[in-house]
């Protein structure tokens, strides 16, 4: 008989514990052909006095980062990612891109050769000689395994309560797609699986550039036309990065959760977003405004946009996505927000 598939999460913020809740649920429910233990990466910290890891198994809740909400007993968090992460069969890859280097680096040579991974992660790494890699490259790339990238319109806080959504796996080695969905799908989280790796996984960077717009936009004071040509115009920028950057890309992946529909919810319910509206109303600077409101999560779509803006520049090609260029700008404190309607005003698409 097969060895049961071992399943680890690497990475415990917001999202990270809302994907631990469904794959814990997920493998006791499918004992063949899942291992009933997942084990799930927490990076280590002191929350009133105890271990943040102690408190995971012993009250079955990450009270810092997705309070009230319990998690199956059989996610048992783990403060060494190498033991995390030894002899997995199924590496979940669910923290803040900018902090994946530092973890594939302490997992090298660490990882099960047969591994697969899969890179929930929104966000790029900046390549020397002036372009960007996909998160899933770095992985791919460090650890010498597969990866897949599952995207979608997926607010954390609401799939942790169980409201119906959707997400899409993106994925090149066809035969892992039906595993992957099986340990993935639930009634209330649907999933999808297509062949366009590379687009699910740029759209679910982009998307929170944009996110970034649409809260300039709100605390500006316009309304929801407004953000609705924000939300139109990035679309079109996302469109064509992925035709100038990654020709192989096919249009009708942003039809899925990945594309547009995680662009509405990020738009309207996400971190970025918020962040970006009280930037405009207080003044401070997006990194005083992280640390003030989000008690230790992480904004992707200001370091998104410099990772983009940071290519765009080497290709002389920042006049052809002003959209992200000026999010950029604004975020650096290199454009007043208020020229933000300038750019929307201006945009080529109206030309
Ligand atoms: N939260 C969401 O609603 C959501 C939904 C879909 C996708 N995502 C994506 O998933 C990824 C992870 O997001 P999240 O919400 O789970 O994280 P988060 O924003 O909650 O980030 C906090 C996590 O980062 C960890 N961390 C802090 N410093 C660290 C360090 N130096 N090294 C390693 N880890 C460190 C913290 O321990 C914590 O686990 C992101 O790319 C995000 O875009 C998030
Ligand atoms: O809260 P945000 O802006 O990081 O967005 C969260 C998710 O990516 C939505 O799918």
């Amino acid at each position: 008989m097969a060895s049961k598939k071992k399943v680890c999460v690497v990475g415990s913020g917001n999202w990270g514990s809302a994907i631990a809740k469904i794959v814990g649920n997920n493998v006791l429910a499918q004992t063949d052909p899942f291992d009933t233990e997942v084990r799930m990466w927490v990076f280590e910290e002191t929350v009133e006095g105890r271990k943040l890891t102690e408190i995971i198994n012993n009250d079955h809740v990450n009270v810092k980062y997705l309070p009230g909400i319990q998690l199956p007993k059989n996610v048992v968090a783990i403060p060494d990612v190498k033991d995390a992460a030894e002899n997995a069969d199924i590496l979940i890859f669910v923290l803040p891109h900018q902090f994946v280097r530092g973890v594939c680096k302490q997992l090298d040579g660490k990882v099960n050769p047969g591994a697969i991974a899969v890179s929930l992660i929104k966000g790029f790494d900046v390549a020397d000689g002036g372009g960007i890699l996909l998160i899933s490259d770095v992985i791919r790339e460090m650890l010498k395994i597969p990866c897949a990238a599952l995207m979608g319109a997926n607010i954390a806080n609401e799939v942790a309560k169980e409201n119906y959504c959707e997400a899409t796996i993106g994925i090149k080695v066809k035969e892992h797609g039906p595993l992957l969905k099986d340990l993935f799908q639930t009634d209330y989280f649907r999933i999808v699986v297509c062949d366009d790796e590379t687009t699910v996984e740029v759209c679910g960077a982009l998307k929170n550039i944009v996110a970034v717009g649409a809260g300039f936009a709100d605390g500006l004071g316009y309304g929801d036309n407004t953000k609705a040509a924000v939300i139109r115009l990035g679309l079109m920028e996302m469109i064509k990065f992925c035709e100038v950057f990654y020709p192989e890309s096919n249009q009708s992946t942003f039809l899925e959760s990945c594309g547009v529909a995680d662009l509405v919810t990020t738009c309207y319910g996400g971190r970025n977003r918020k962040v970006a509206e009280a930037f405009v109303k207080t003044g401070k600077s997006i990194e005083a405004l992280e640390a003030e409101m989000l008690n230790g999560q992480k904004l992707q779509g200001p370091p998104t946009a410099y990772e983009v803006n940071y290519m765009l520049k080497n290709k002389k090609m920042e006049d052809r996505f002003p959209l992200f260029t000026a999010i950029h700008n604004i975020c650096k404190g290199n454009l007043e927000v208020q020229k933000f309607m300038d750019c929307l005003k201006n945009h080529p698409e109206h030309m």
